[in-house]
């Protein structure tokens, strides 16, 4: 058998755990509370997207947000993890896009209903590279950005978040055992915004790492 290496982890088929208005200030944009516990949702591994591929707007949408998130990639799995030992279960991290279909999820919050149209599609989670840990001596204090077509529409610190990684990875694994090779998405600073066919989307953080992604239409 072939040895897989983690820094292909959208390979493997873990698990996606999201996490969603960690931010006060893009809880707001979208008139929402301020949770006072984490927001969790999933996507399947089927929506990984890396470089060279385009982002698809699903046939049922007609309003495709992008959100930067900061993604967490574990390497070492573990159930209940204390707070205190989280940072010893991370193997490093990417720089992701959280794609939302938000006139979808809209409705499906209107209706009650889970969000899986809305986030999960294929092409939801573009990822850059694997970034070794090194790289990110401190996740709870990097800038990310995004741009549409060179405009810069989101720009934030990690210092933000409301619920921080160590805190994330101990709250999951609590009630979802984290394996090796699973990603968390950390949420998204404000700045959302709809993206349409052919635009071009760039991201970063600070001088750790930059993605492309050009937008397409899935086919009728
Ligand atoms: O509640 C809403 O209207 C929208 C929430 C999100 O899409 C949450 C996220 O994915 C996020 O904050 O990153
Ligand atoms: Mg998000």
């Amino acid at each position: 058998m072939t040895s897989r290496n983690i820094s292909r982890f959208w390979e493997w088929g873990r698990k996606i755990i999201c996490v969603g208005r960690n931010y006060a200030d893009h809880a707001k944009e979208l008139k929402n509370a301020v949770p006072t516990e984490p927001v969790l949702f999933l996507k399947p591994p089927s929506a990984y997207l890396k470089e060279g591929s385009p982002i698809l707007v699903p046939r049922y949408s007609s309003n495709l947000h992008h959100e930067v998130e900061l993604g967490v990639v574990i390497g070492k799995g573990g159930a209940s993890i204390p707070e205190s030992e989280a940072m010893e279960h991370i193997a490093g991290y990417a720089l992701c896009l959280d794609m939302t279909a938000r006139d979808v999820q809209d409705e499906c919050k209107s209706k009650g209903l889970p969000w899986t149209m809305a986030k999960a599609f294929n092409t939801s989670c573009p990822v850059s590279e694997f970034i070794p840990k090194e790289r990110i001596p401190d996740p709870g204090n990097v800038t990310l950005w995004l741009k549409v077509n060179d405009q810069l529409r989101q720009s934030g610190c990690t210092s933000q978040m409301i619920f921080s990684v160590p805190y994330l990875i101990s709250y999951i694994s609590d009630f979802i055992t984290l394996e090796e090779g699973d990603l968390i998405l950390t949420g998204t600073p404000k700045g959302v915004s709809a993206v349409q066919e052919h635009d071009e989307l760039q991201a970063g953080i600070q001088d750790v790492v930059t993605i492309s992604f050009r937008v397409d239409r899935q086919q009728l």
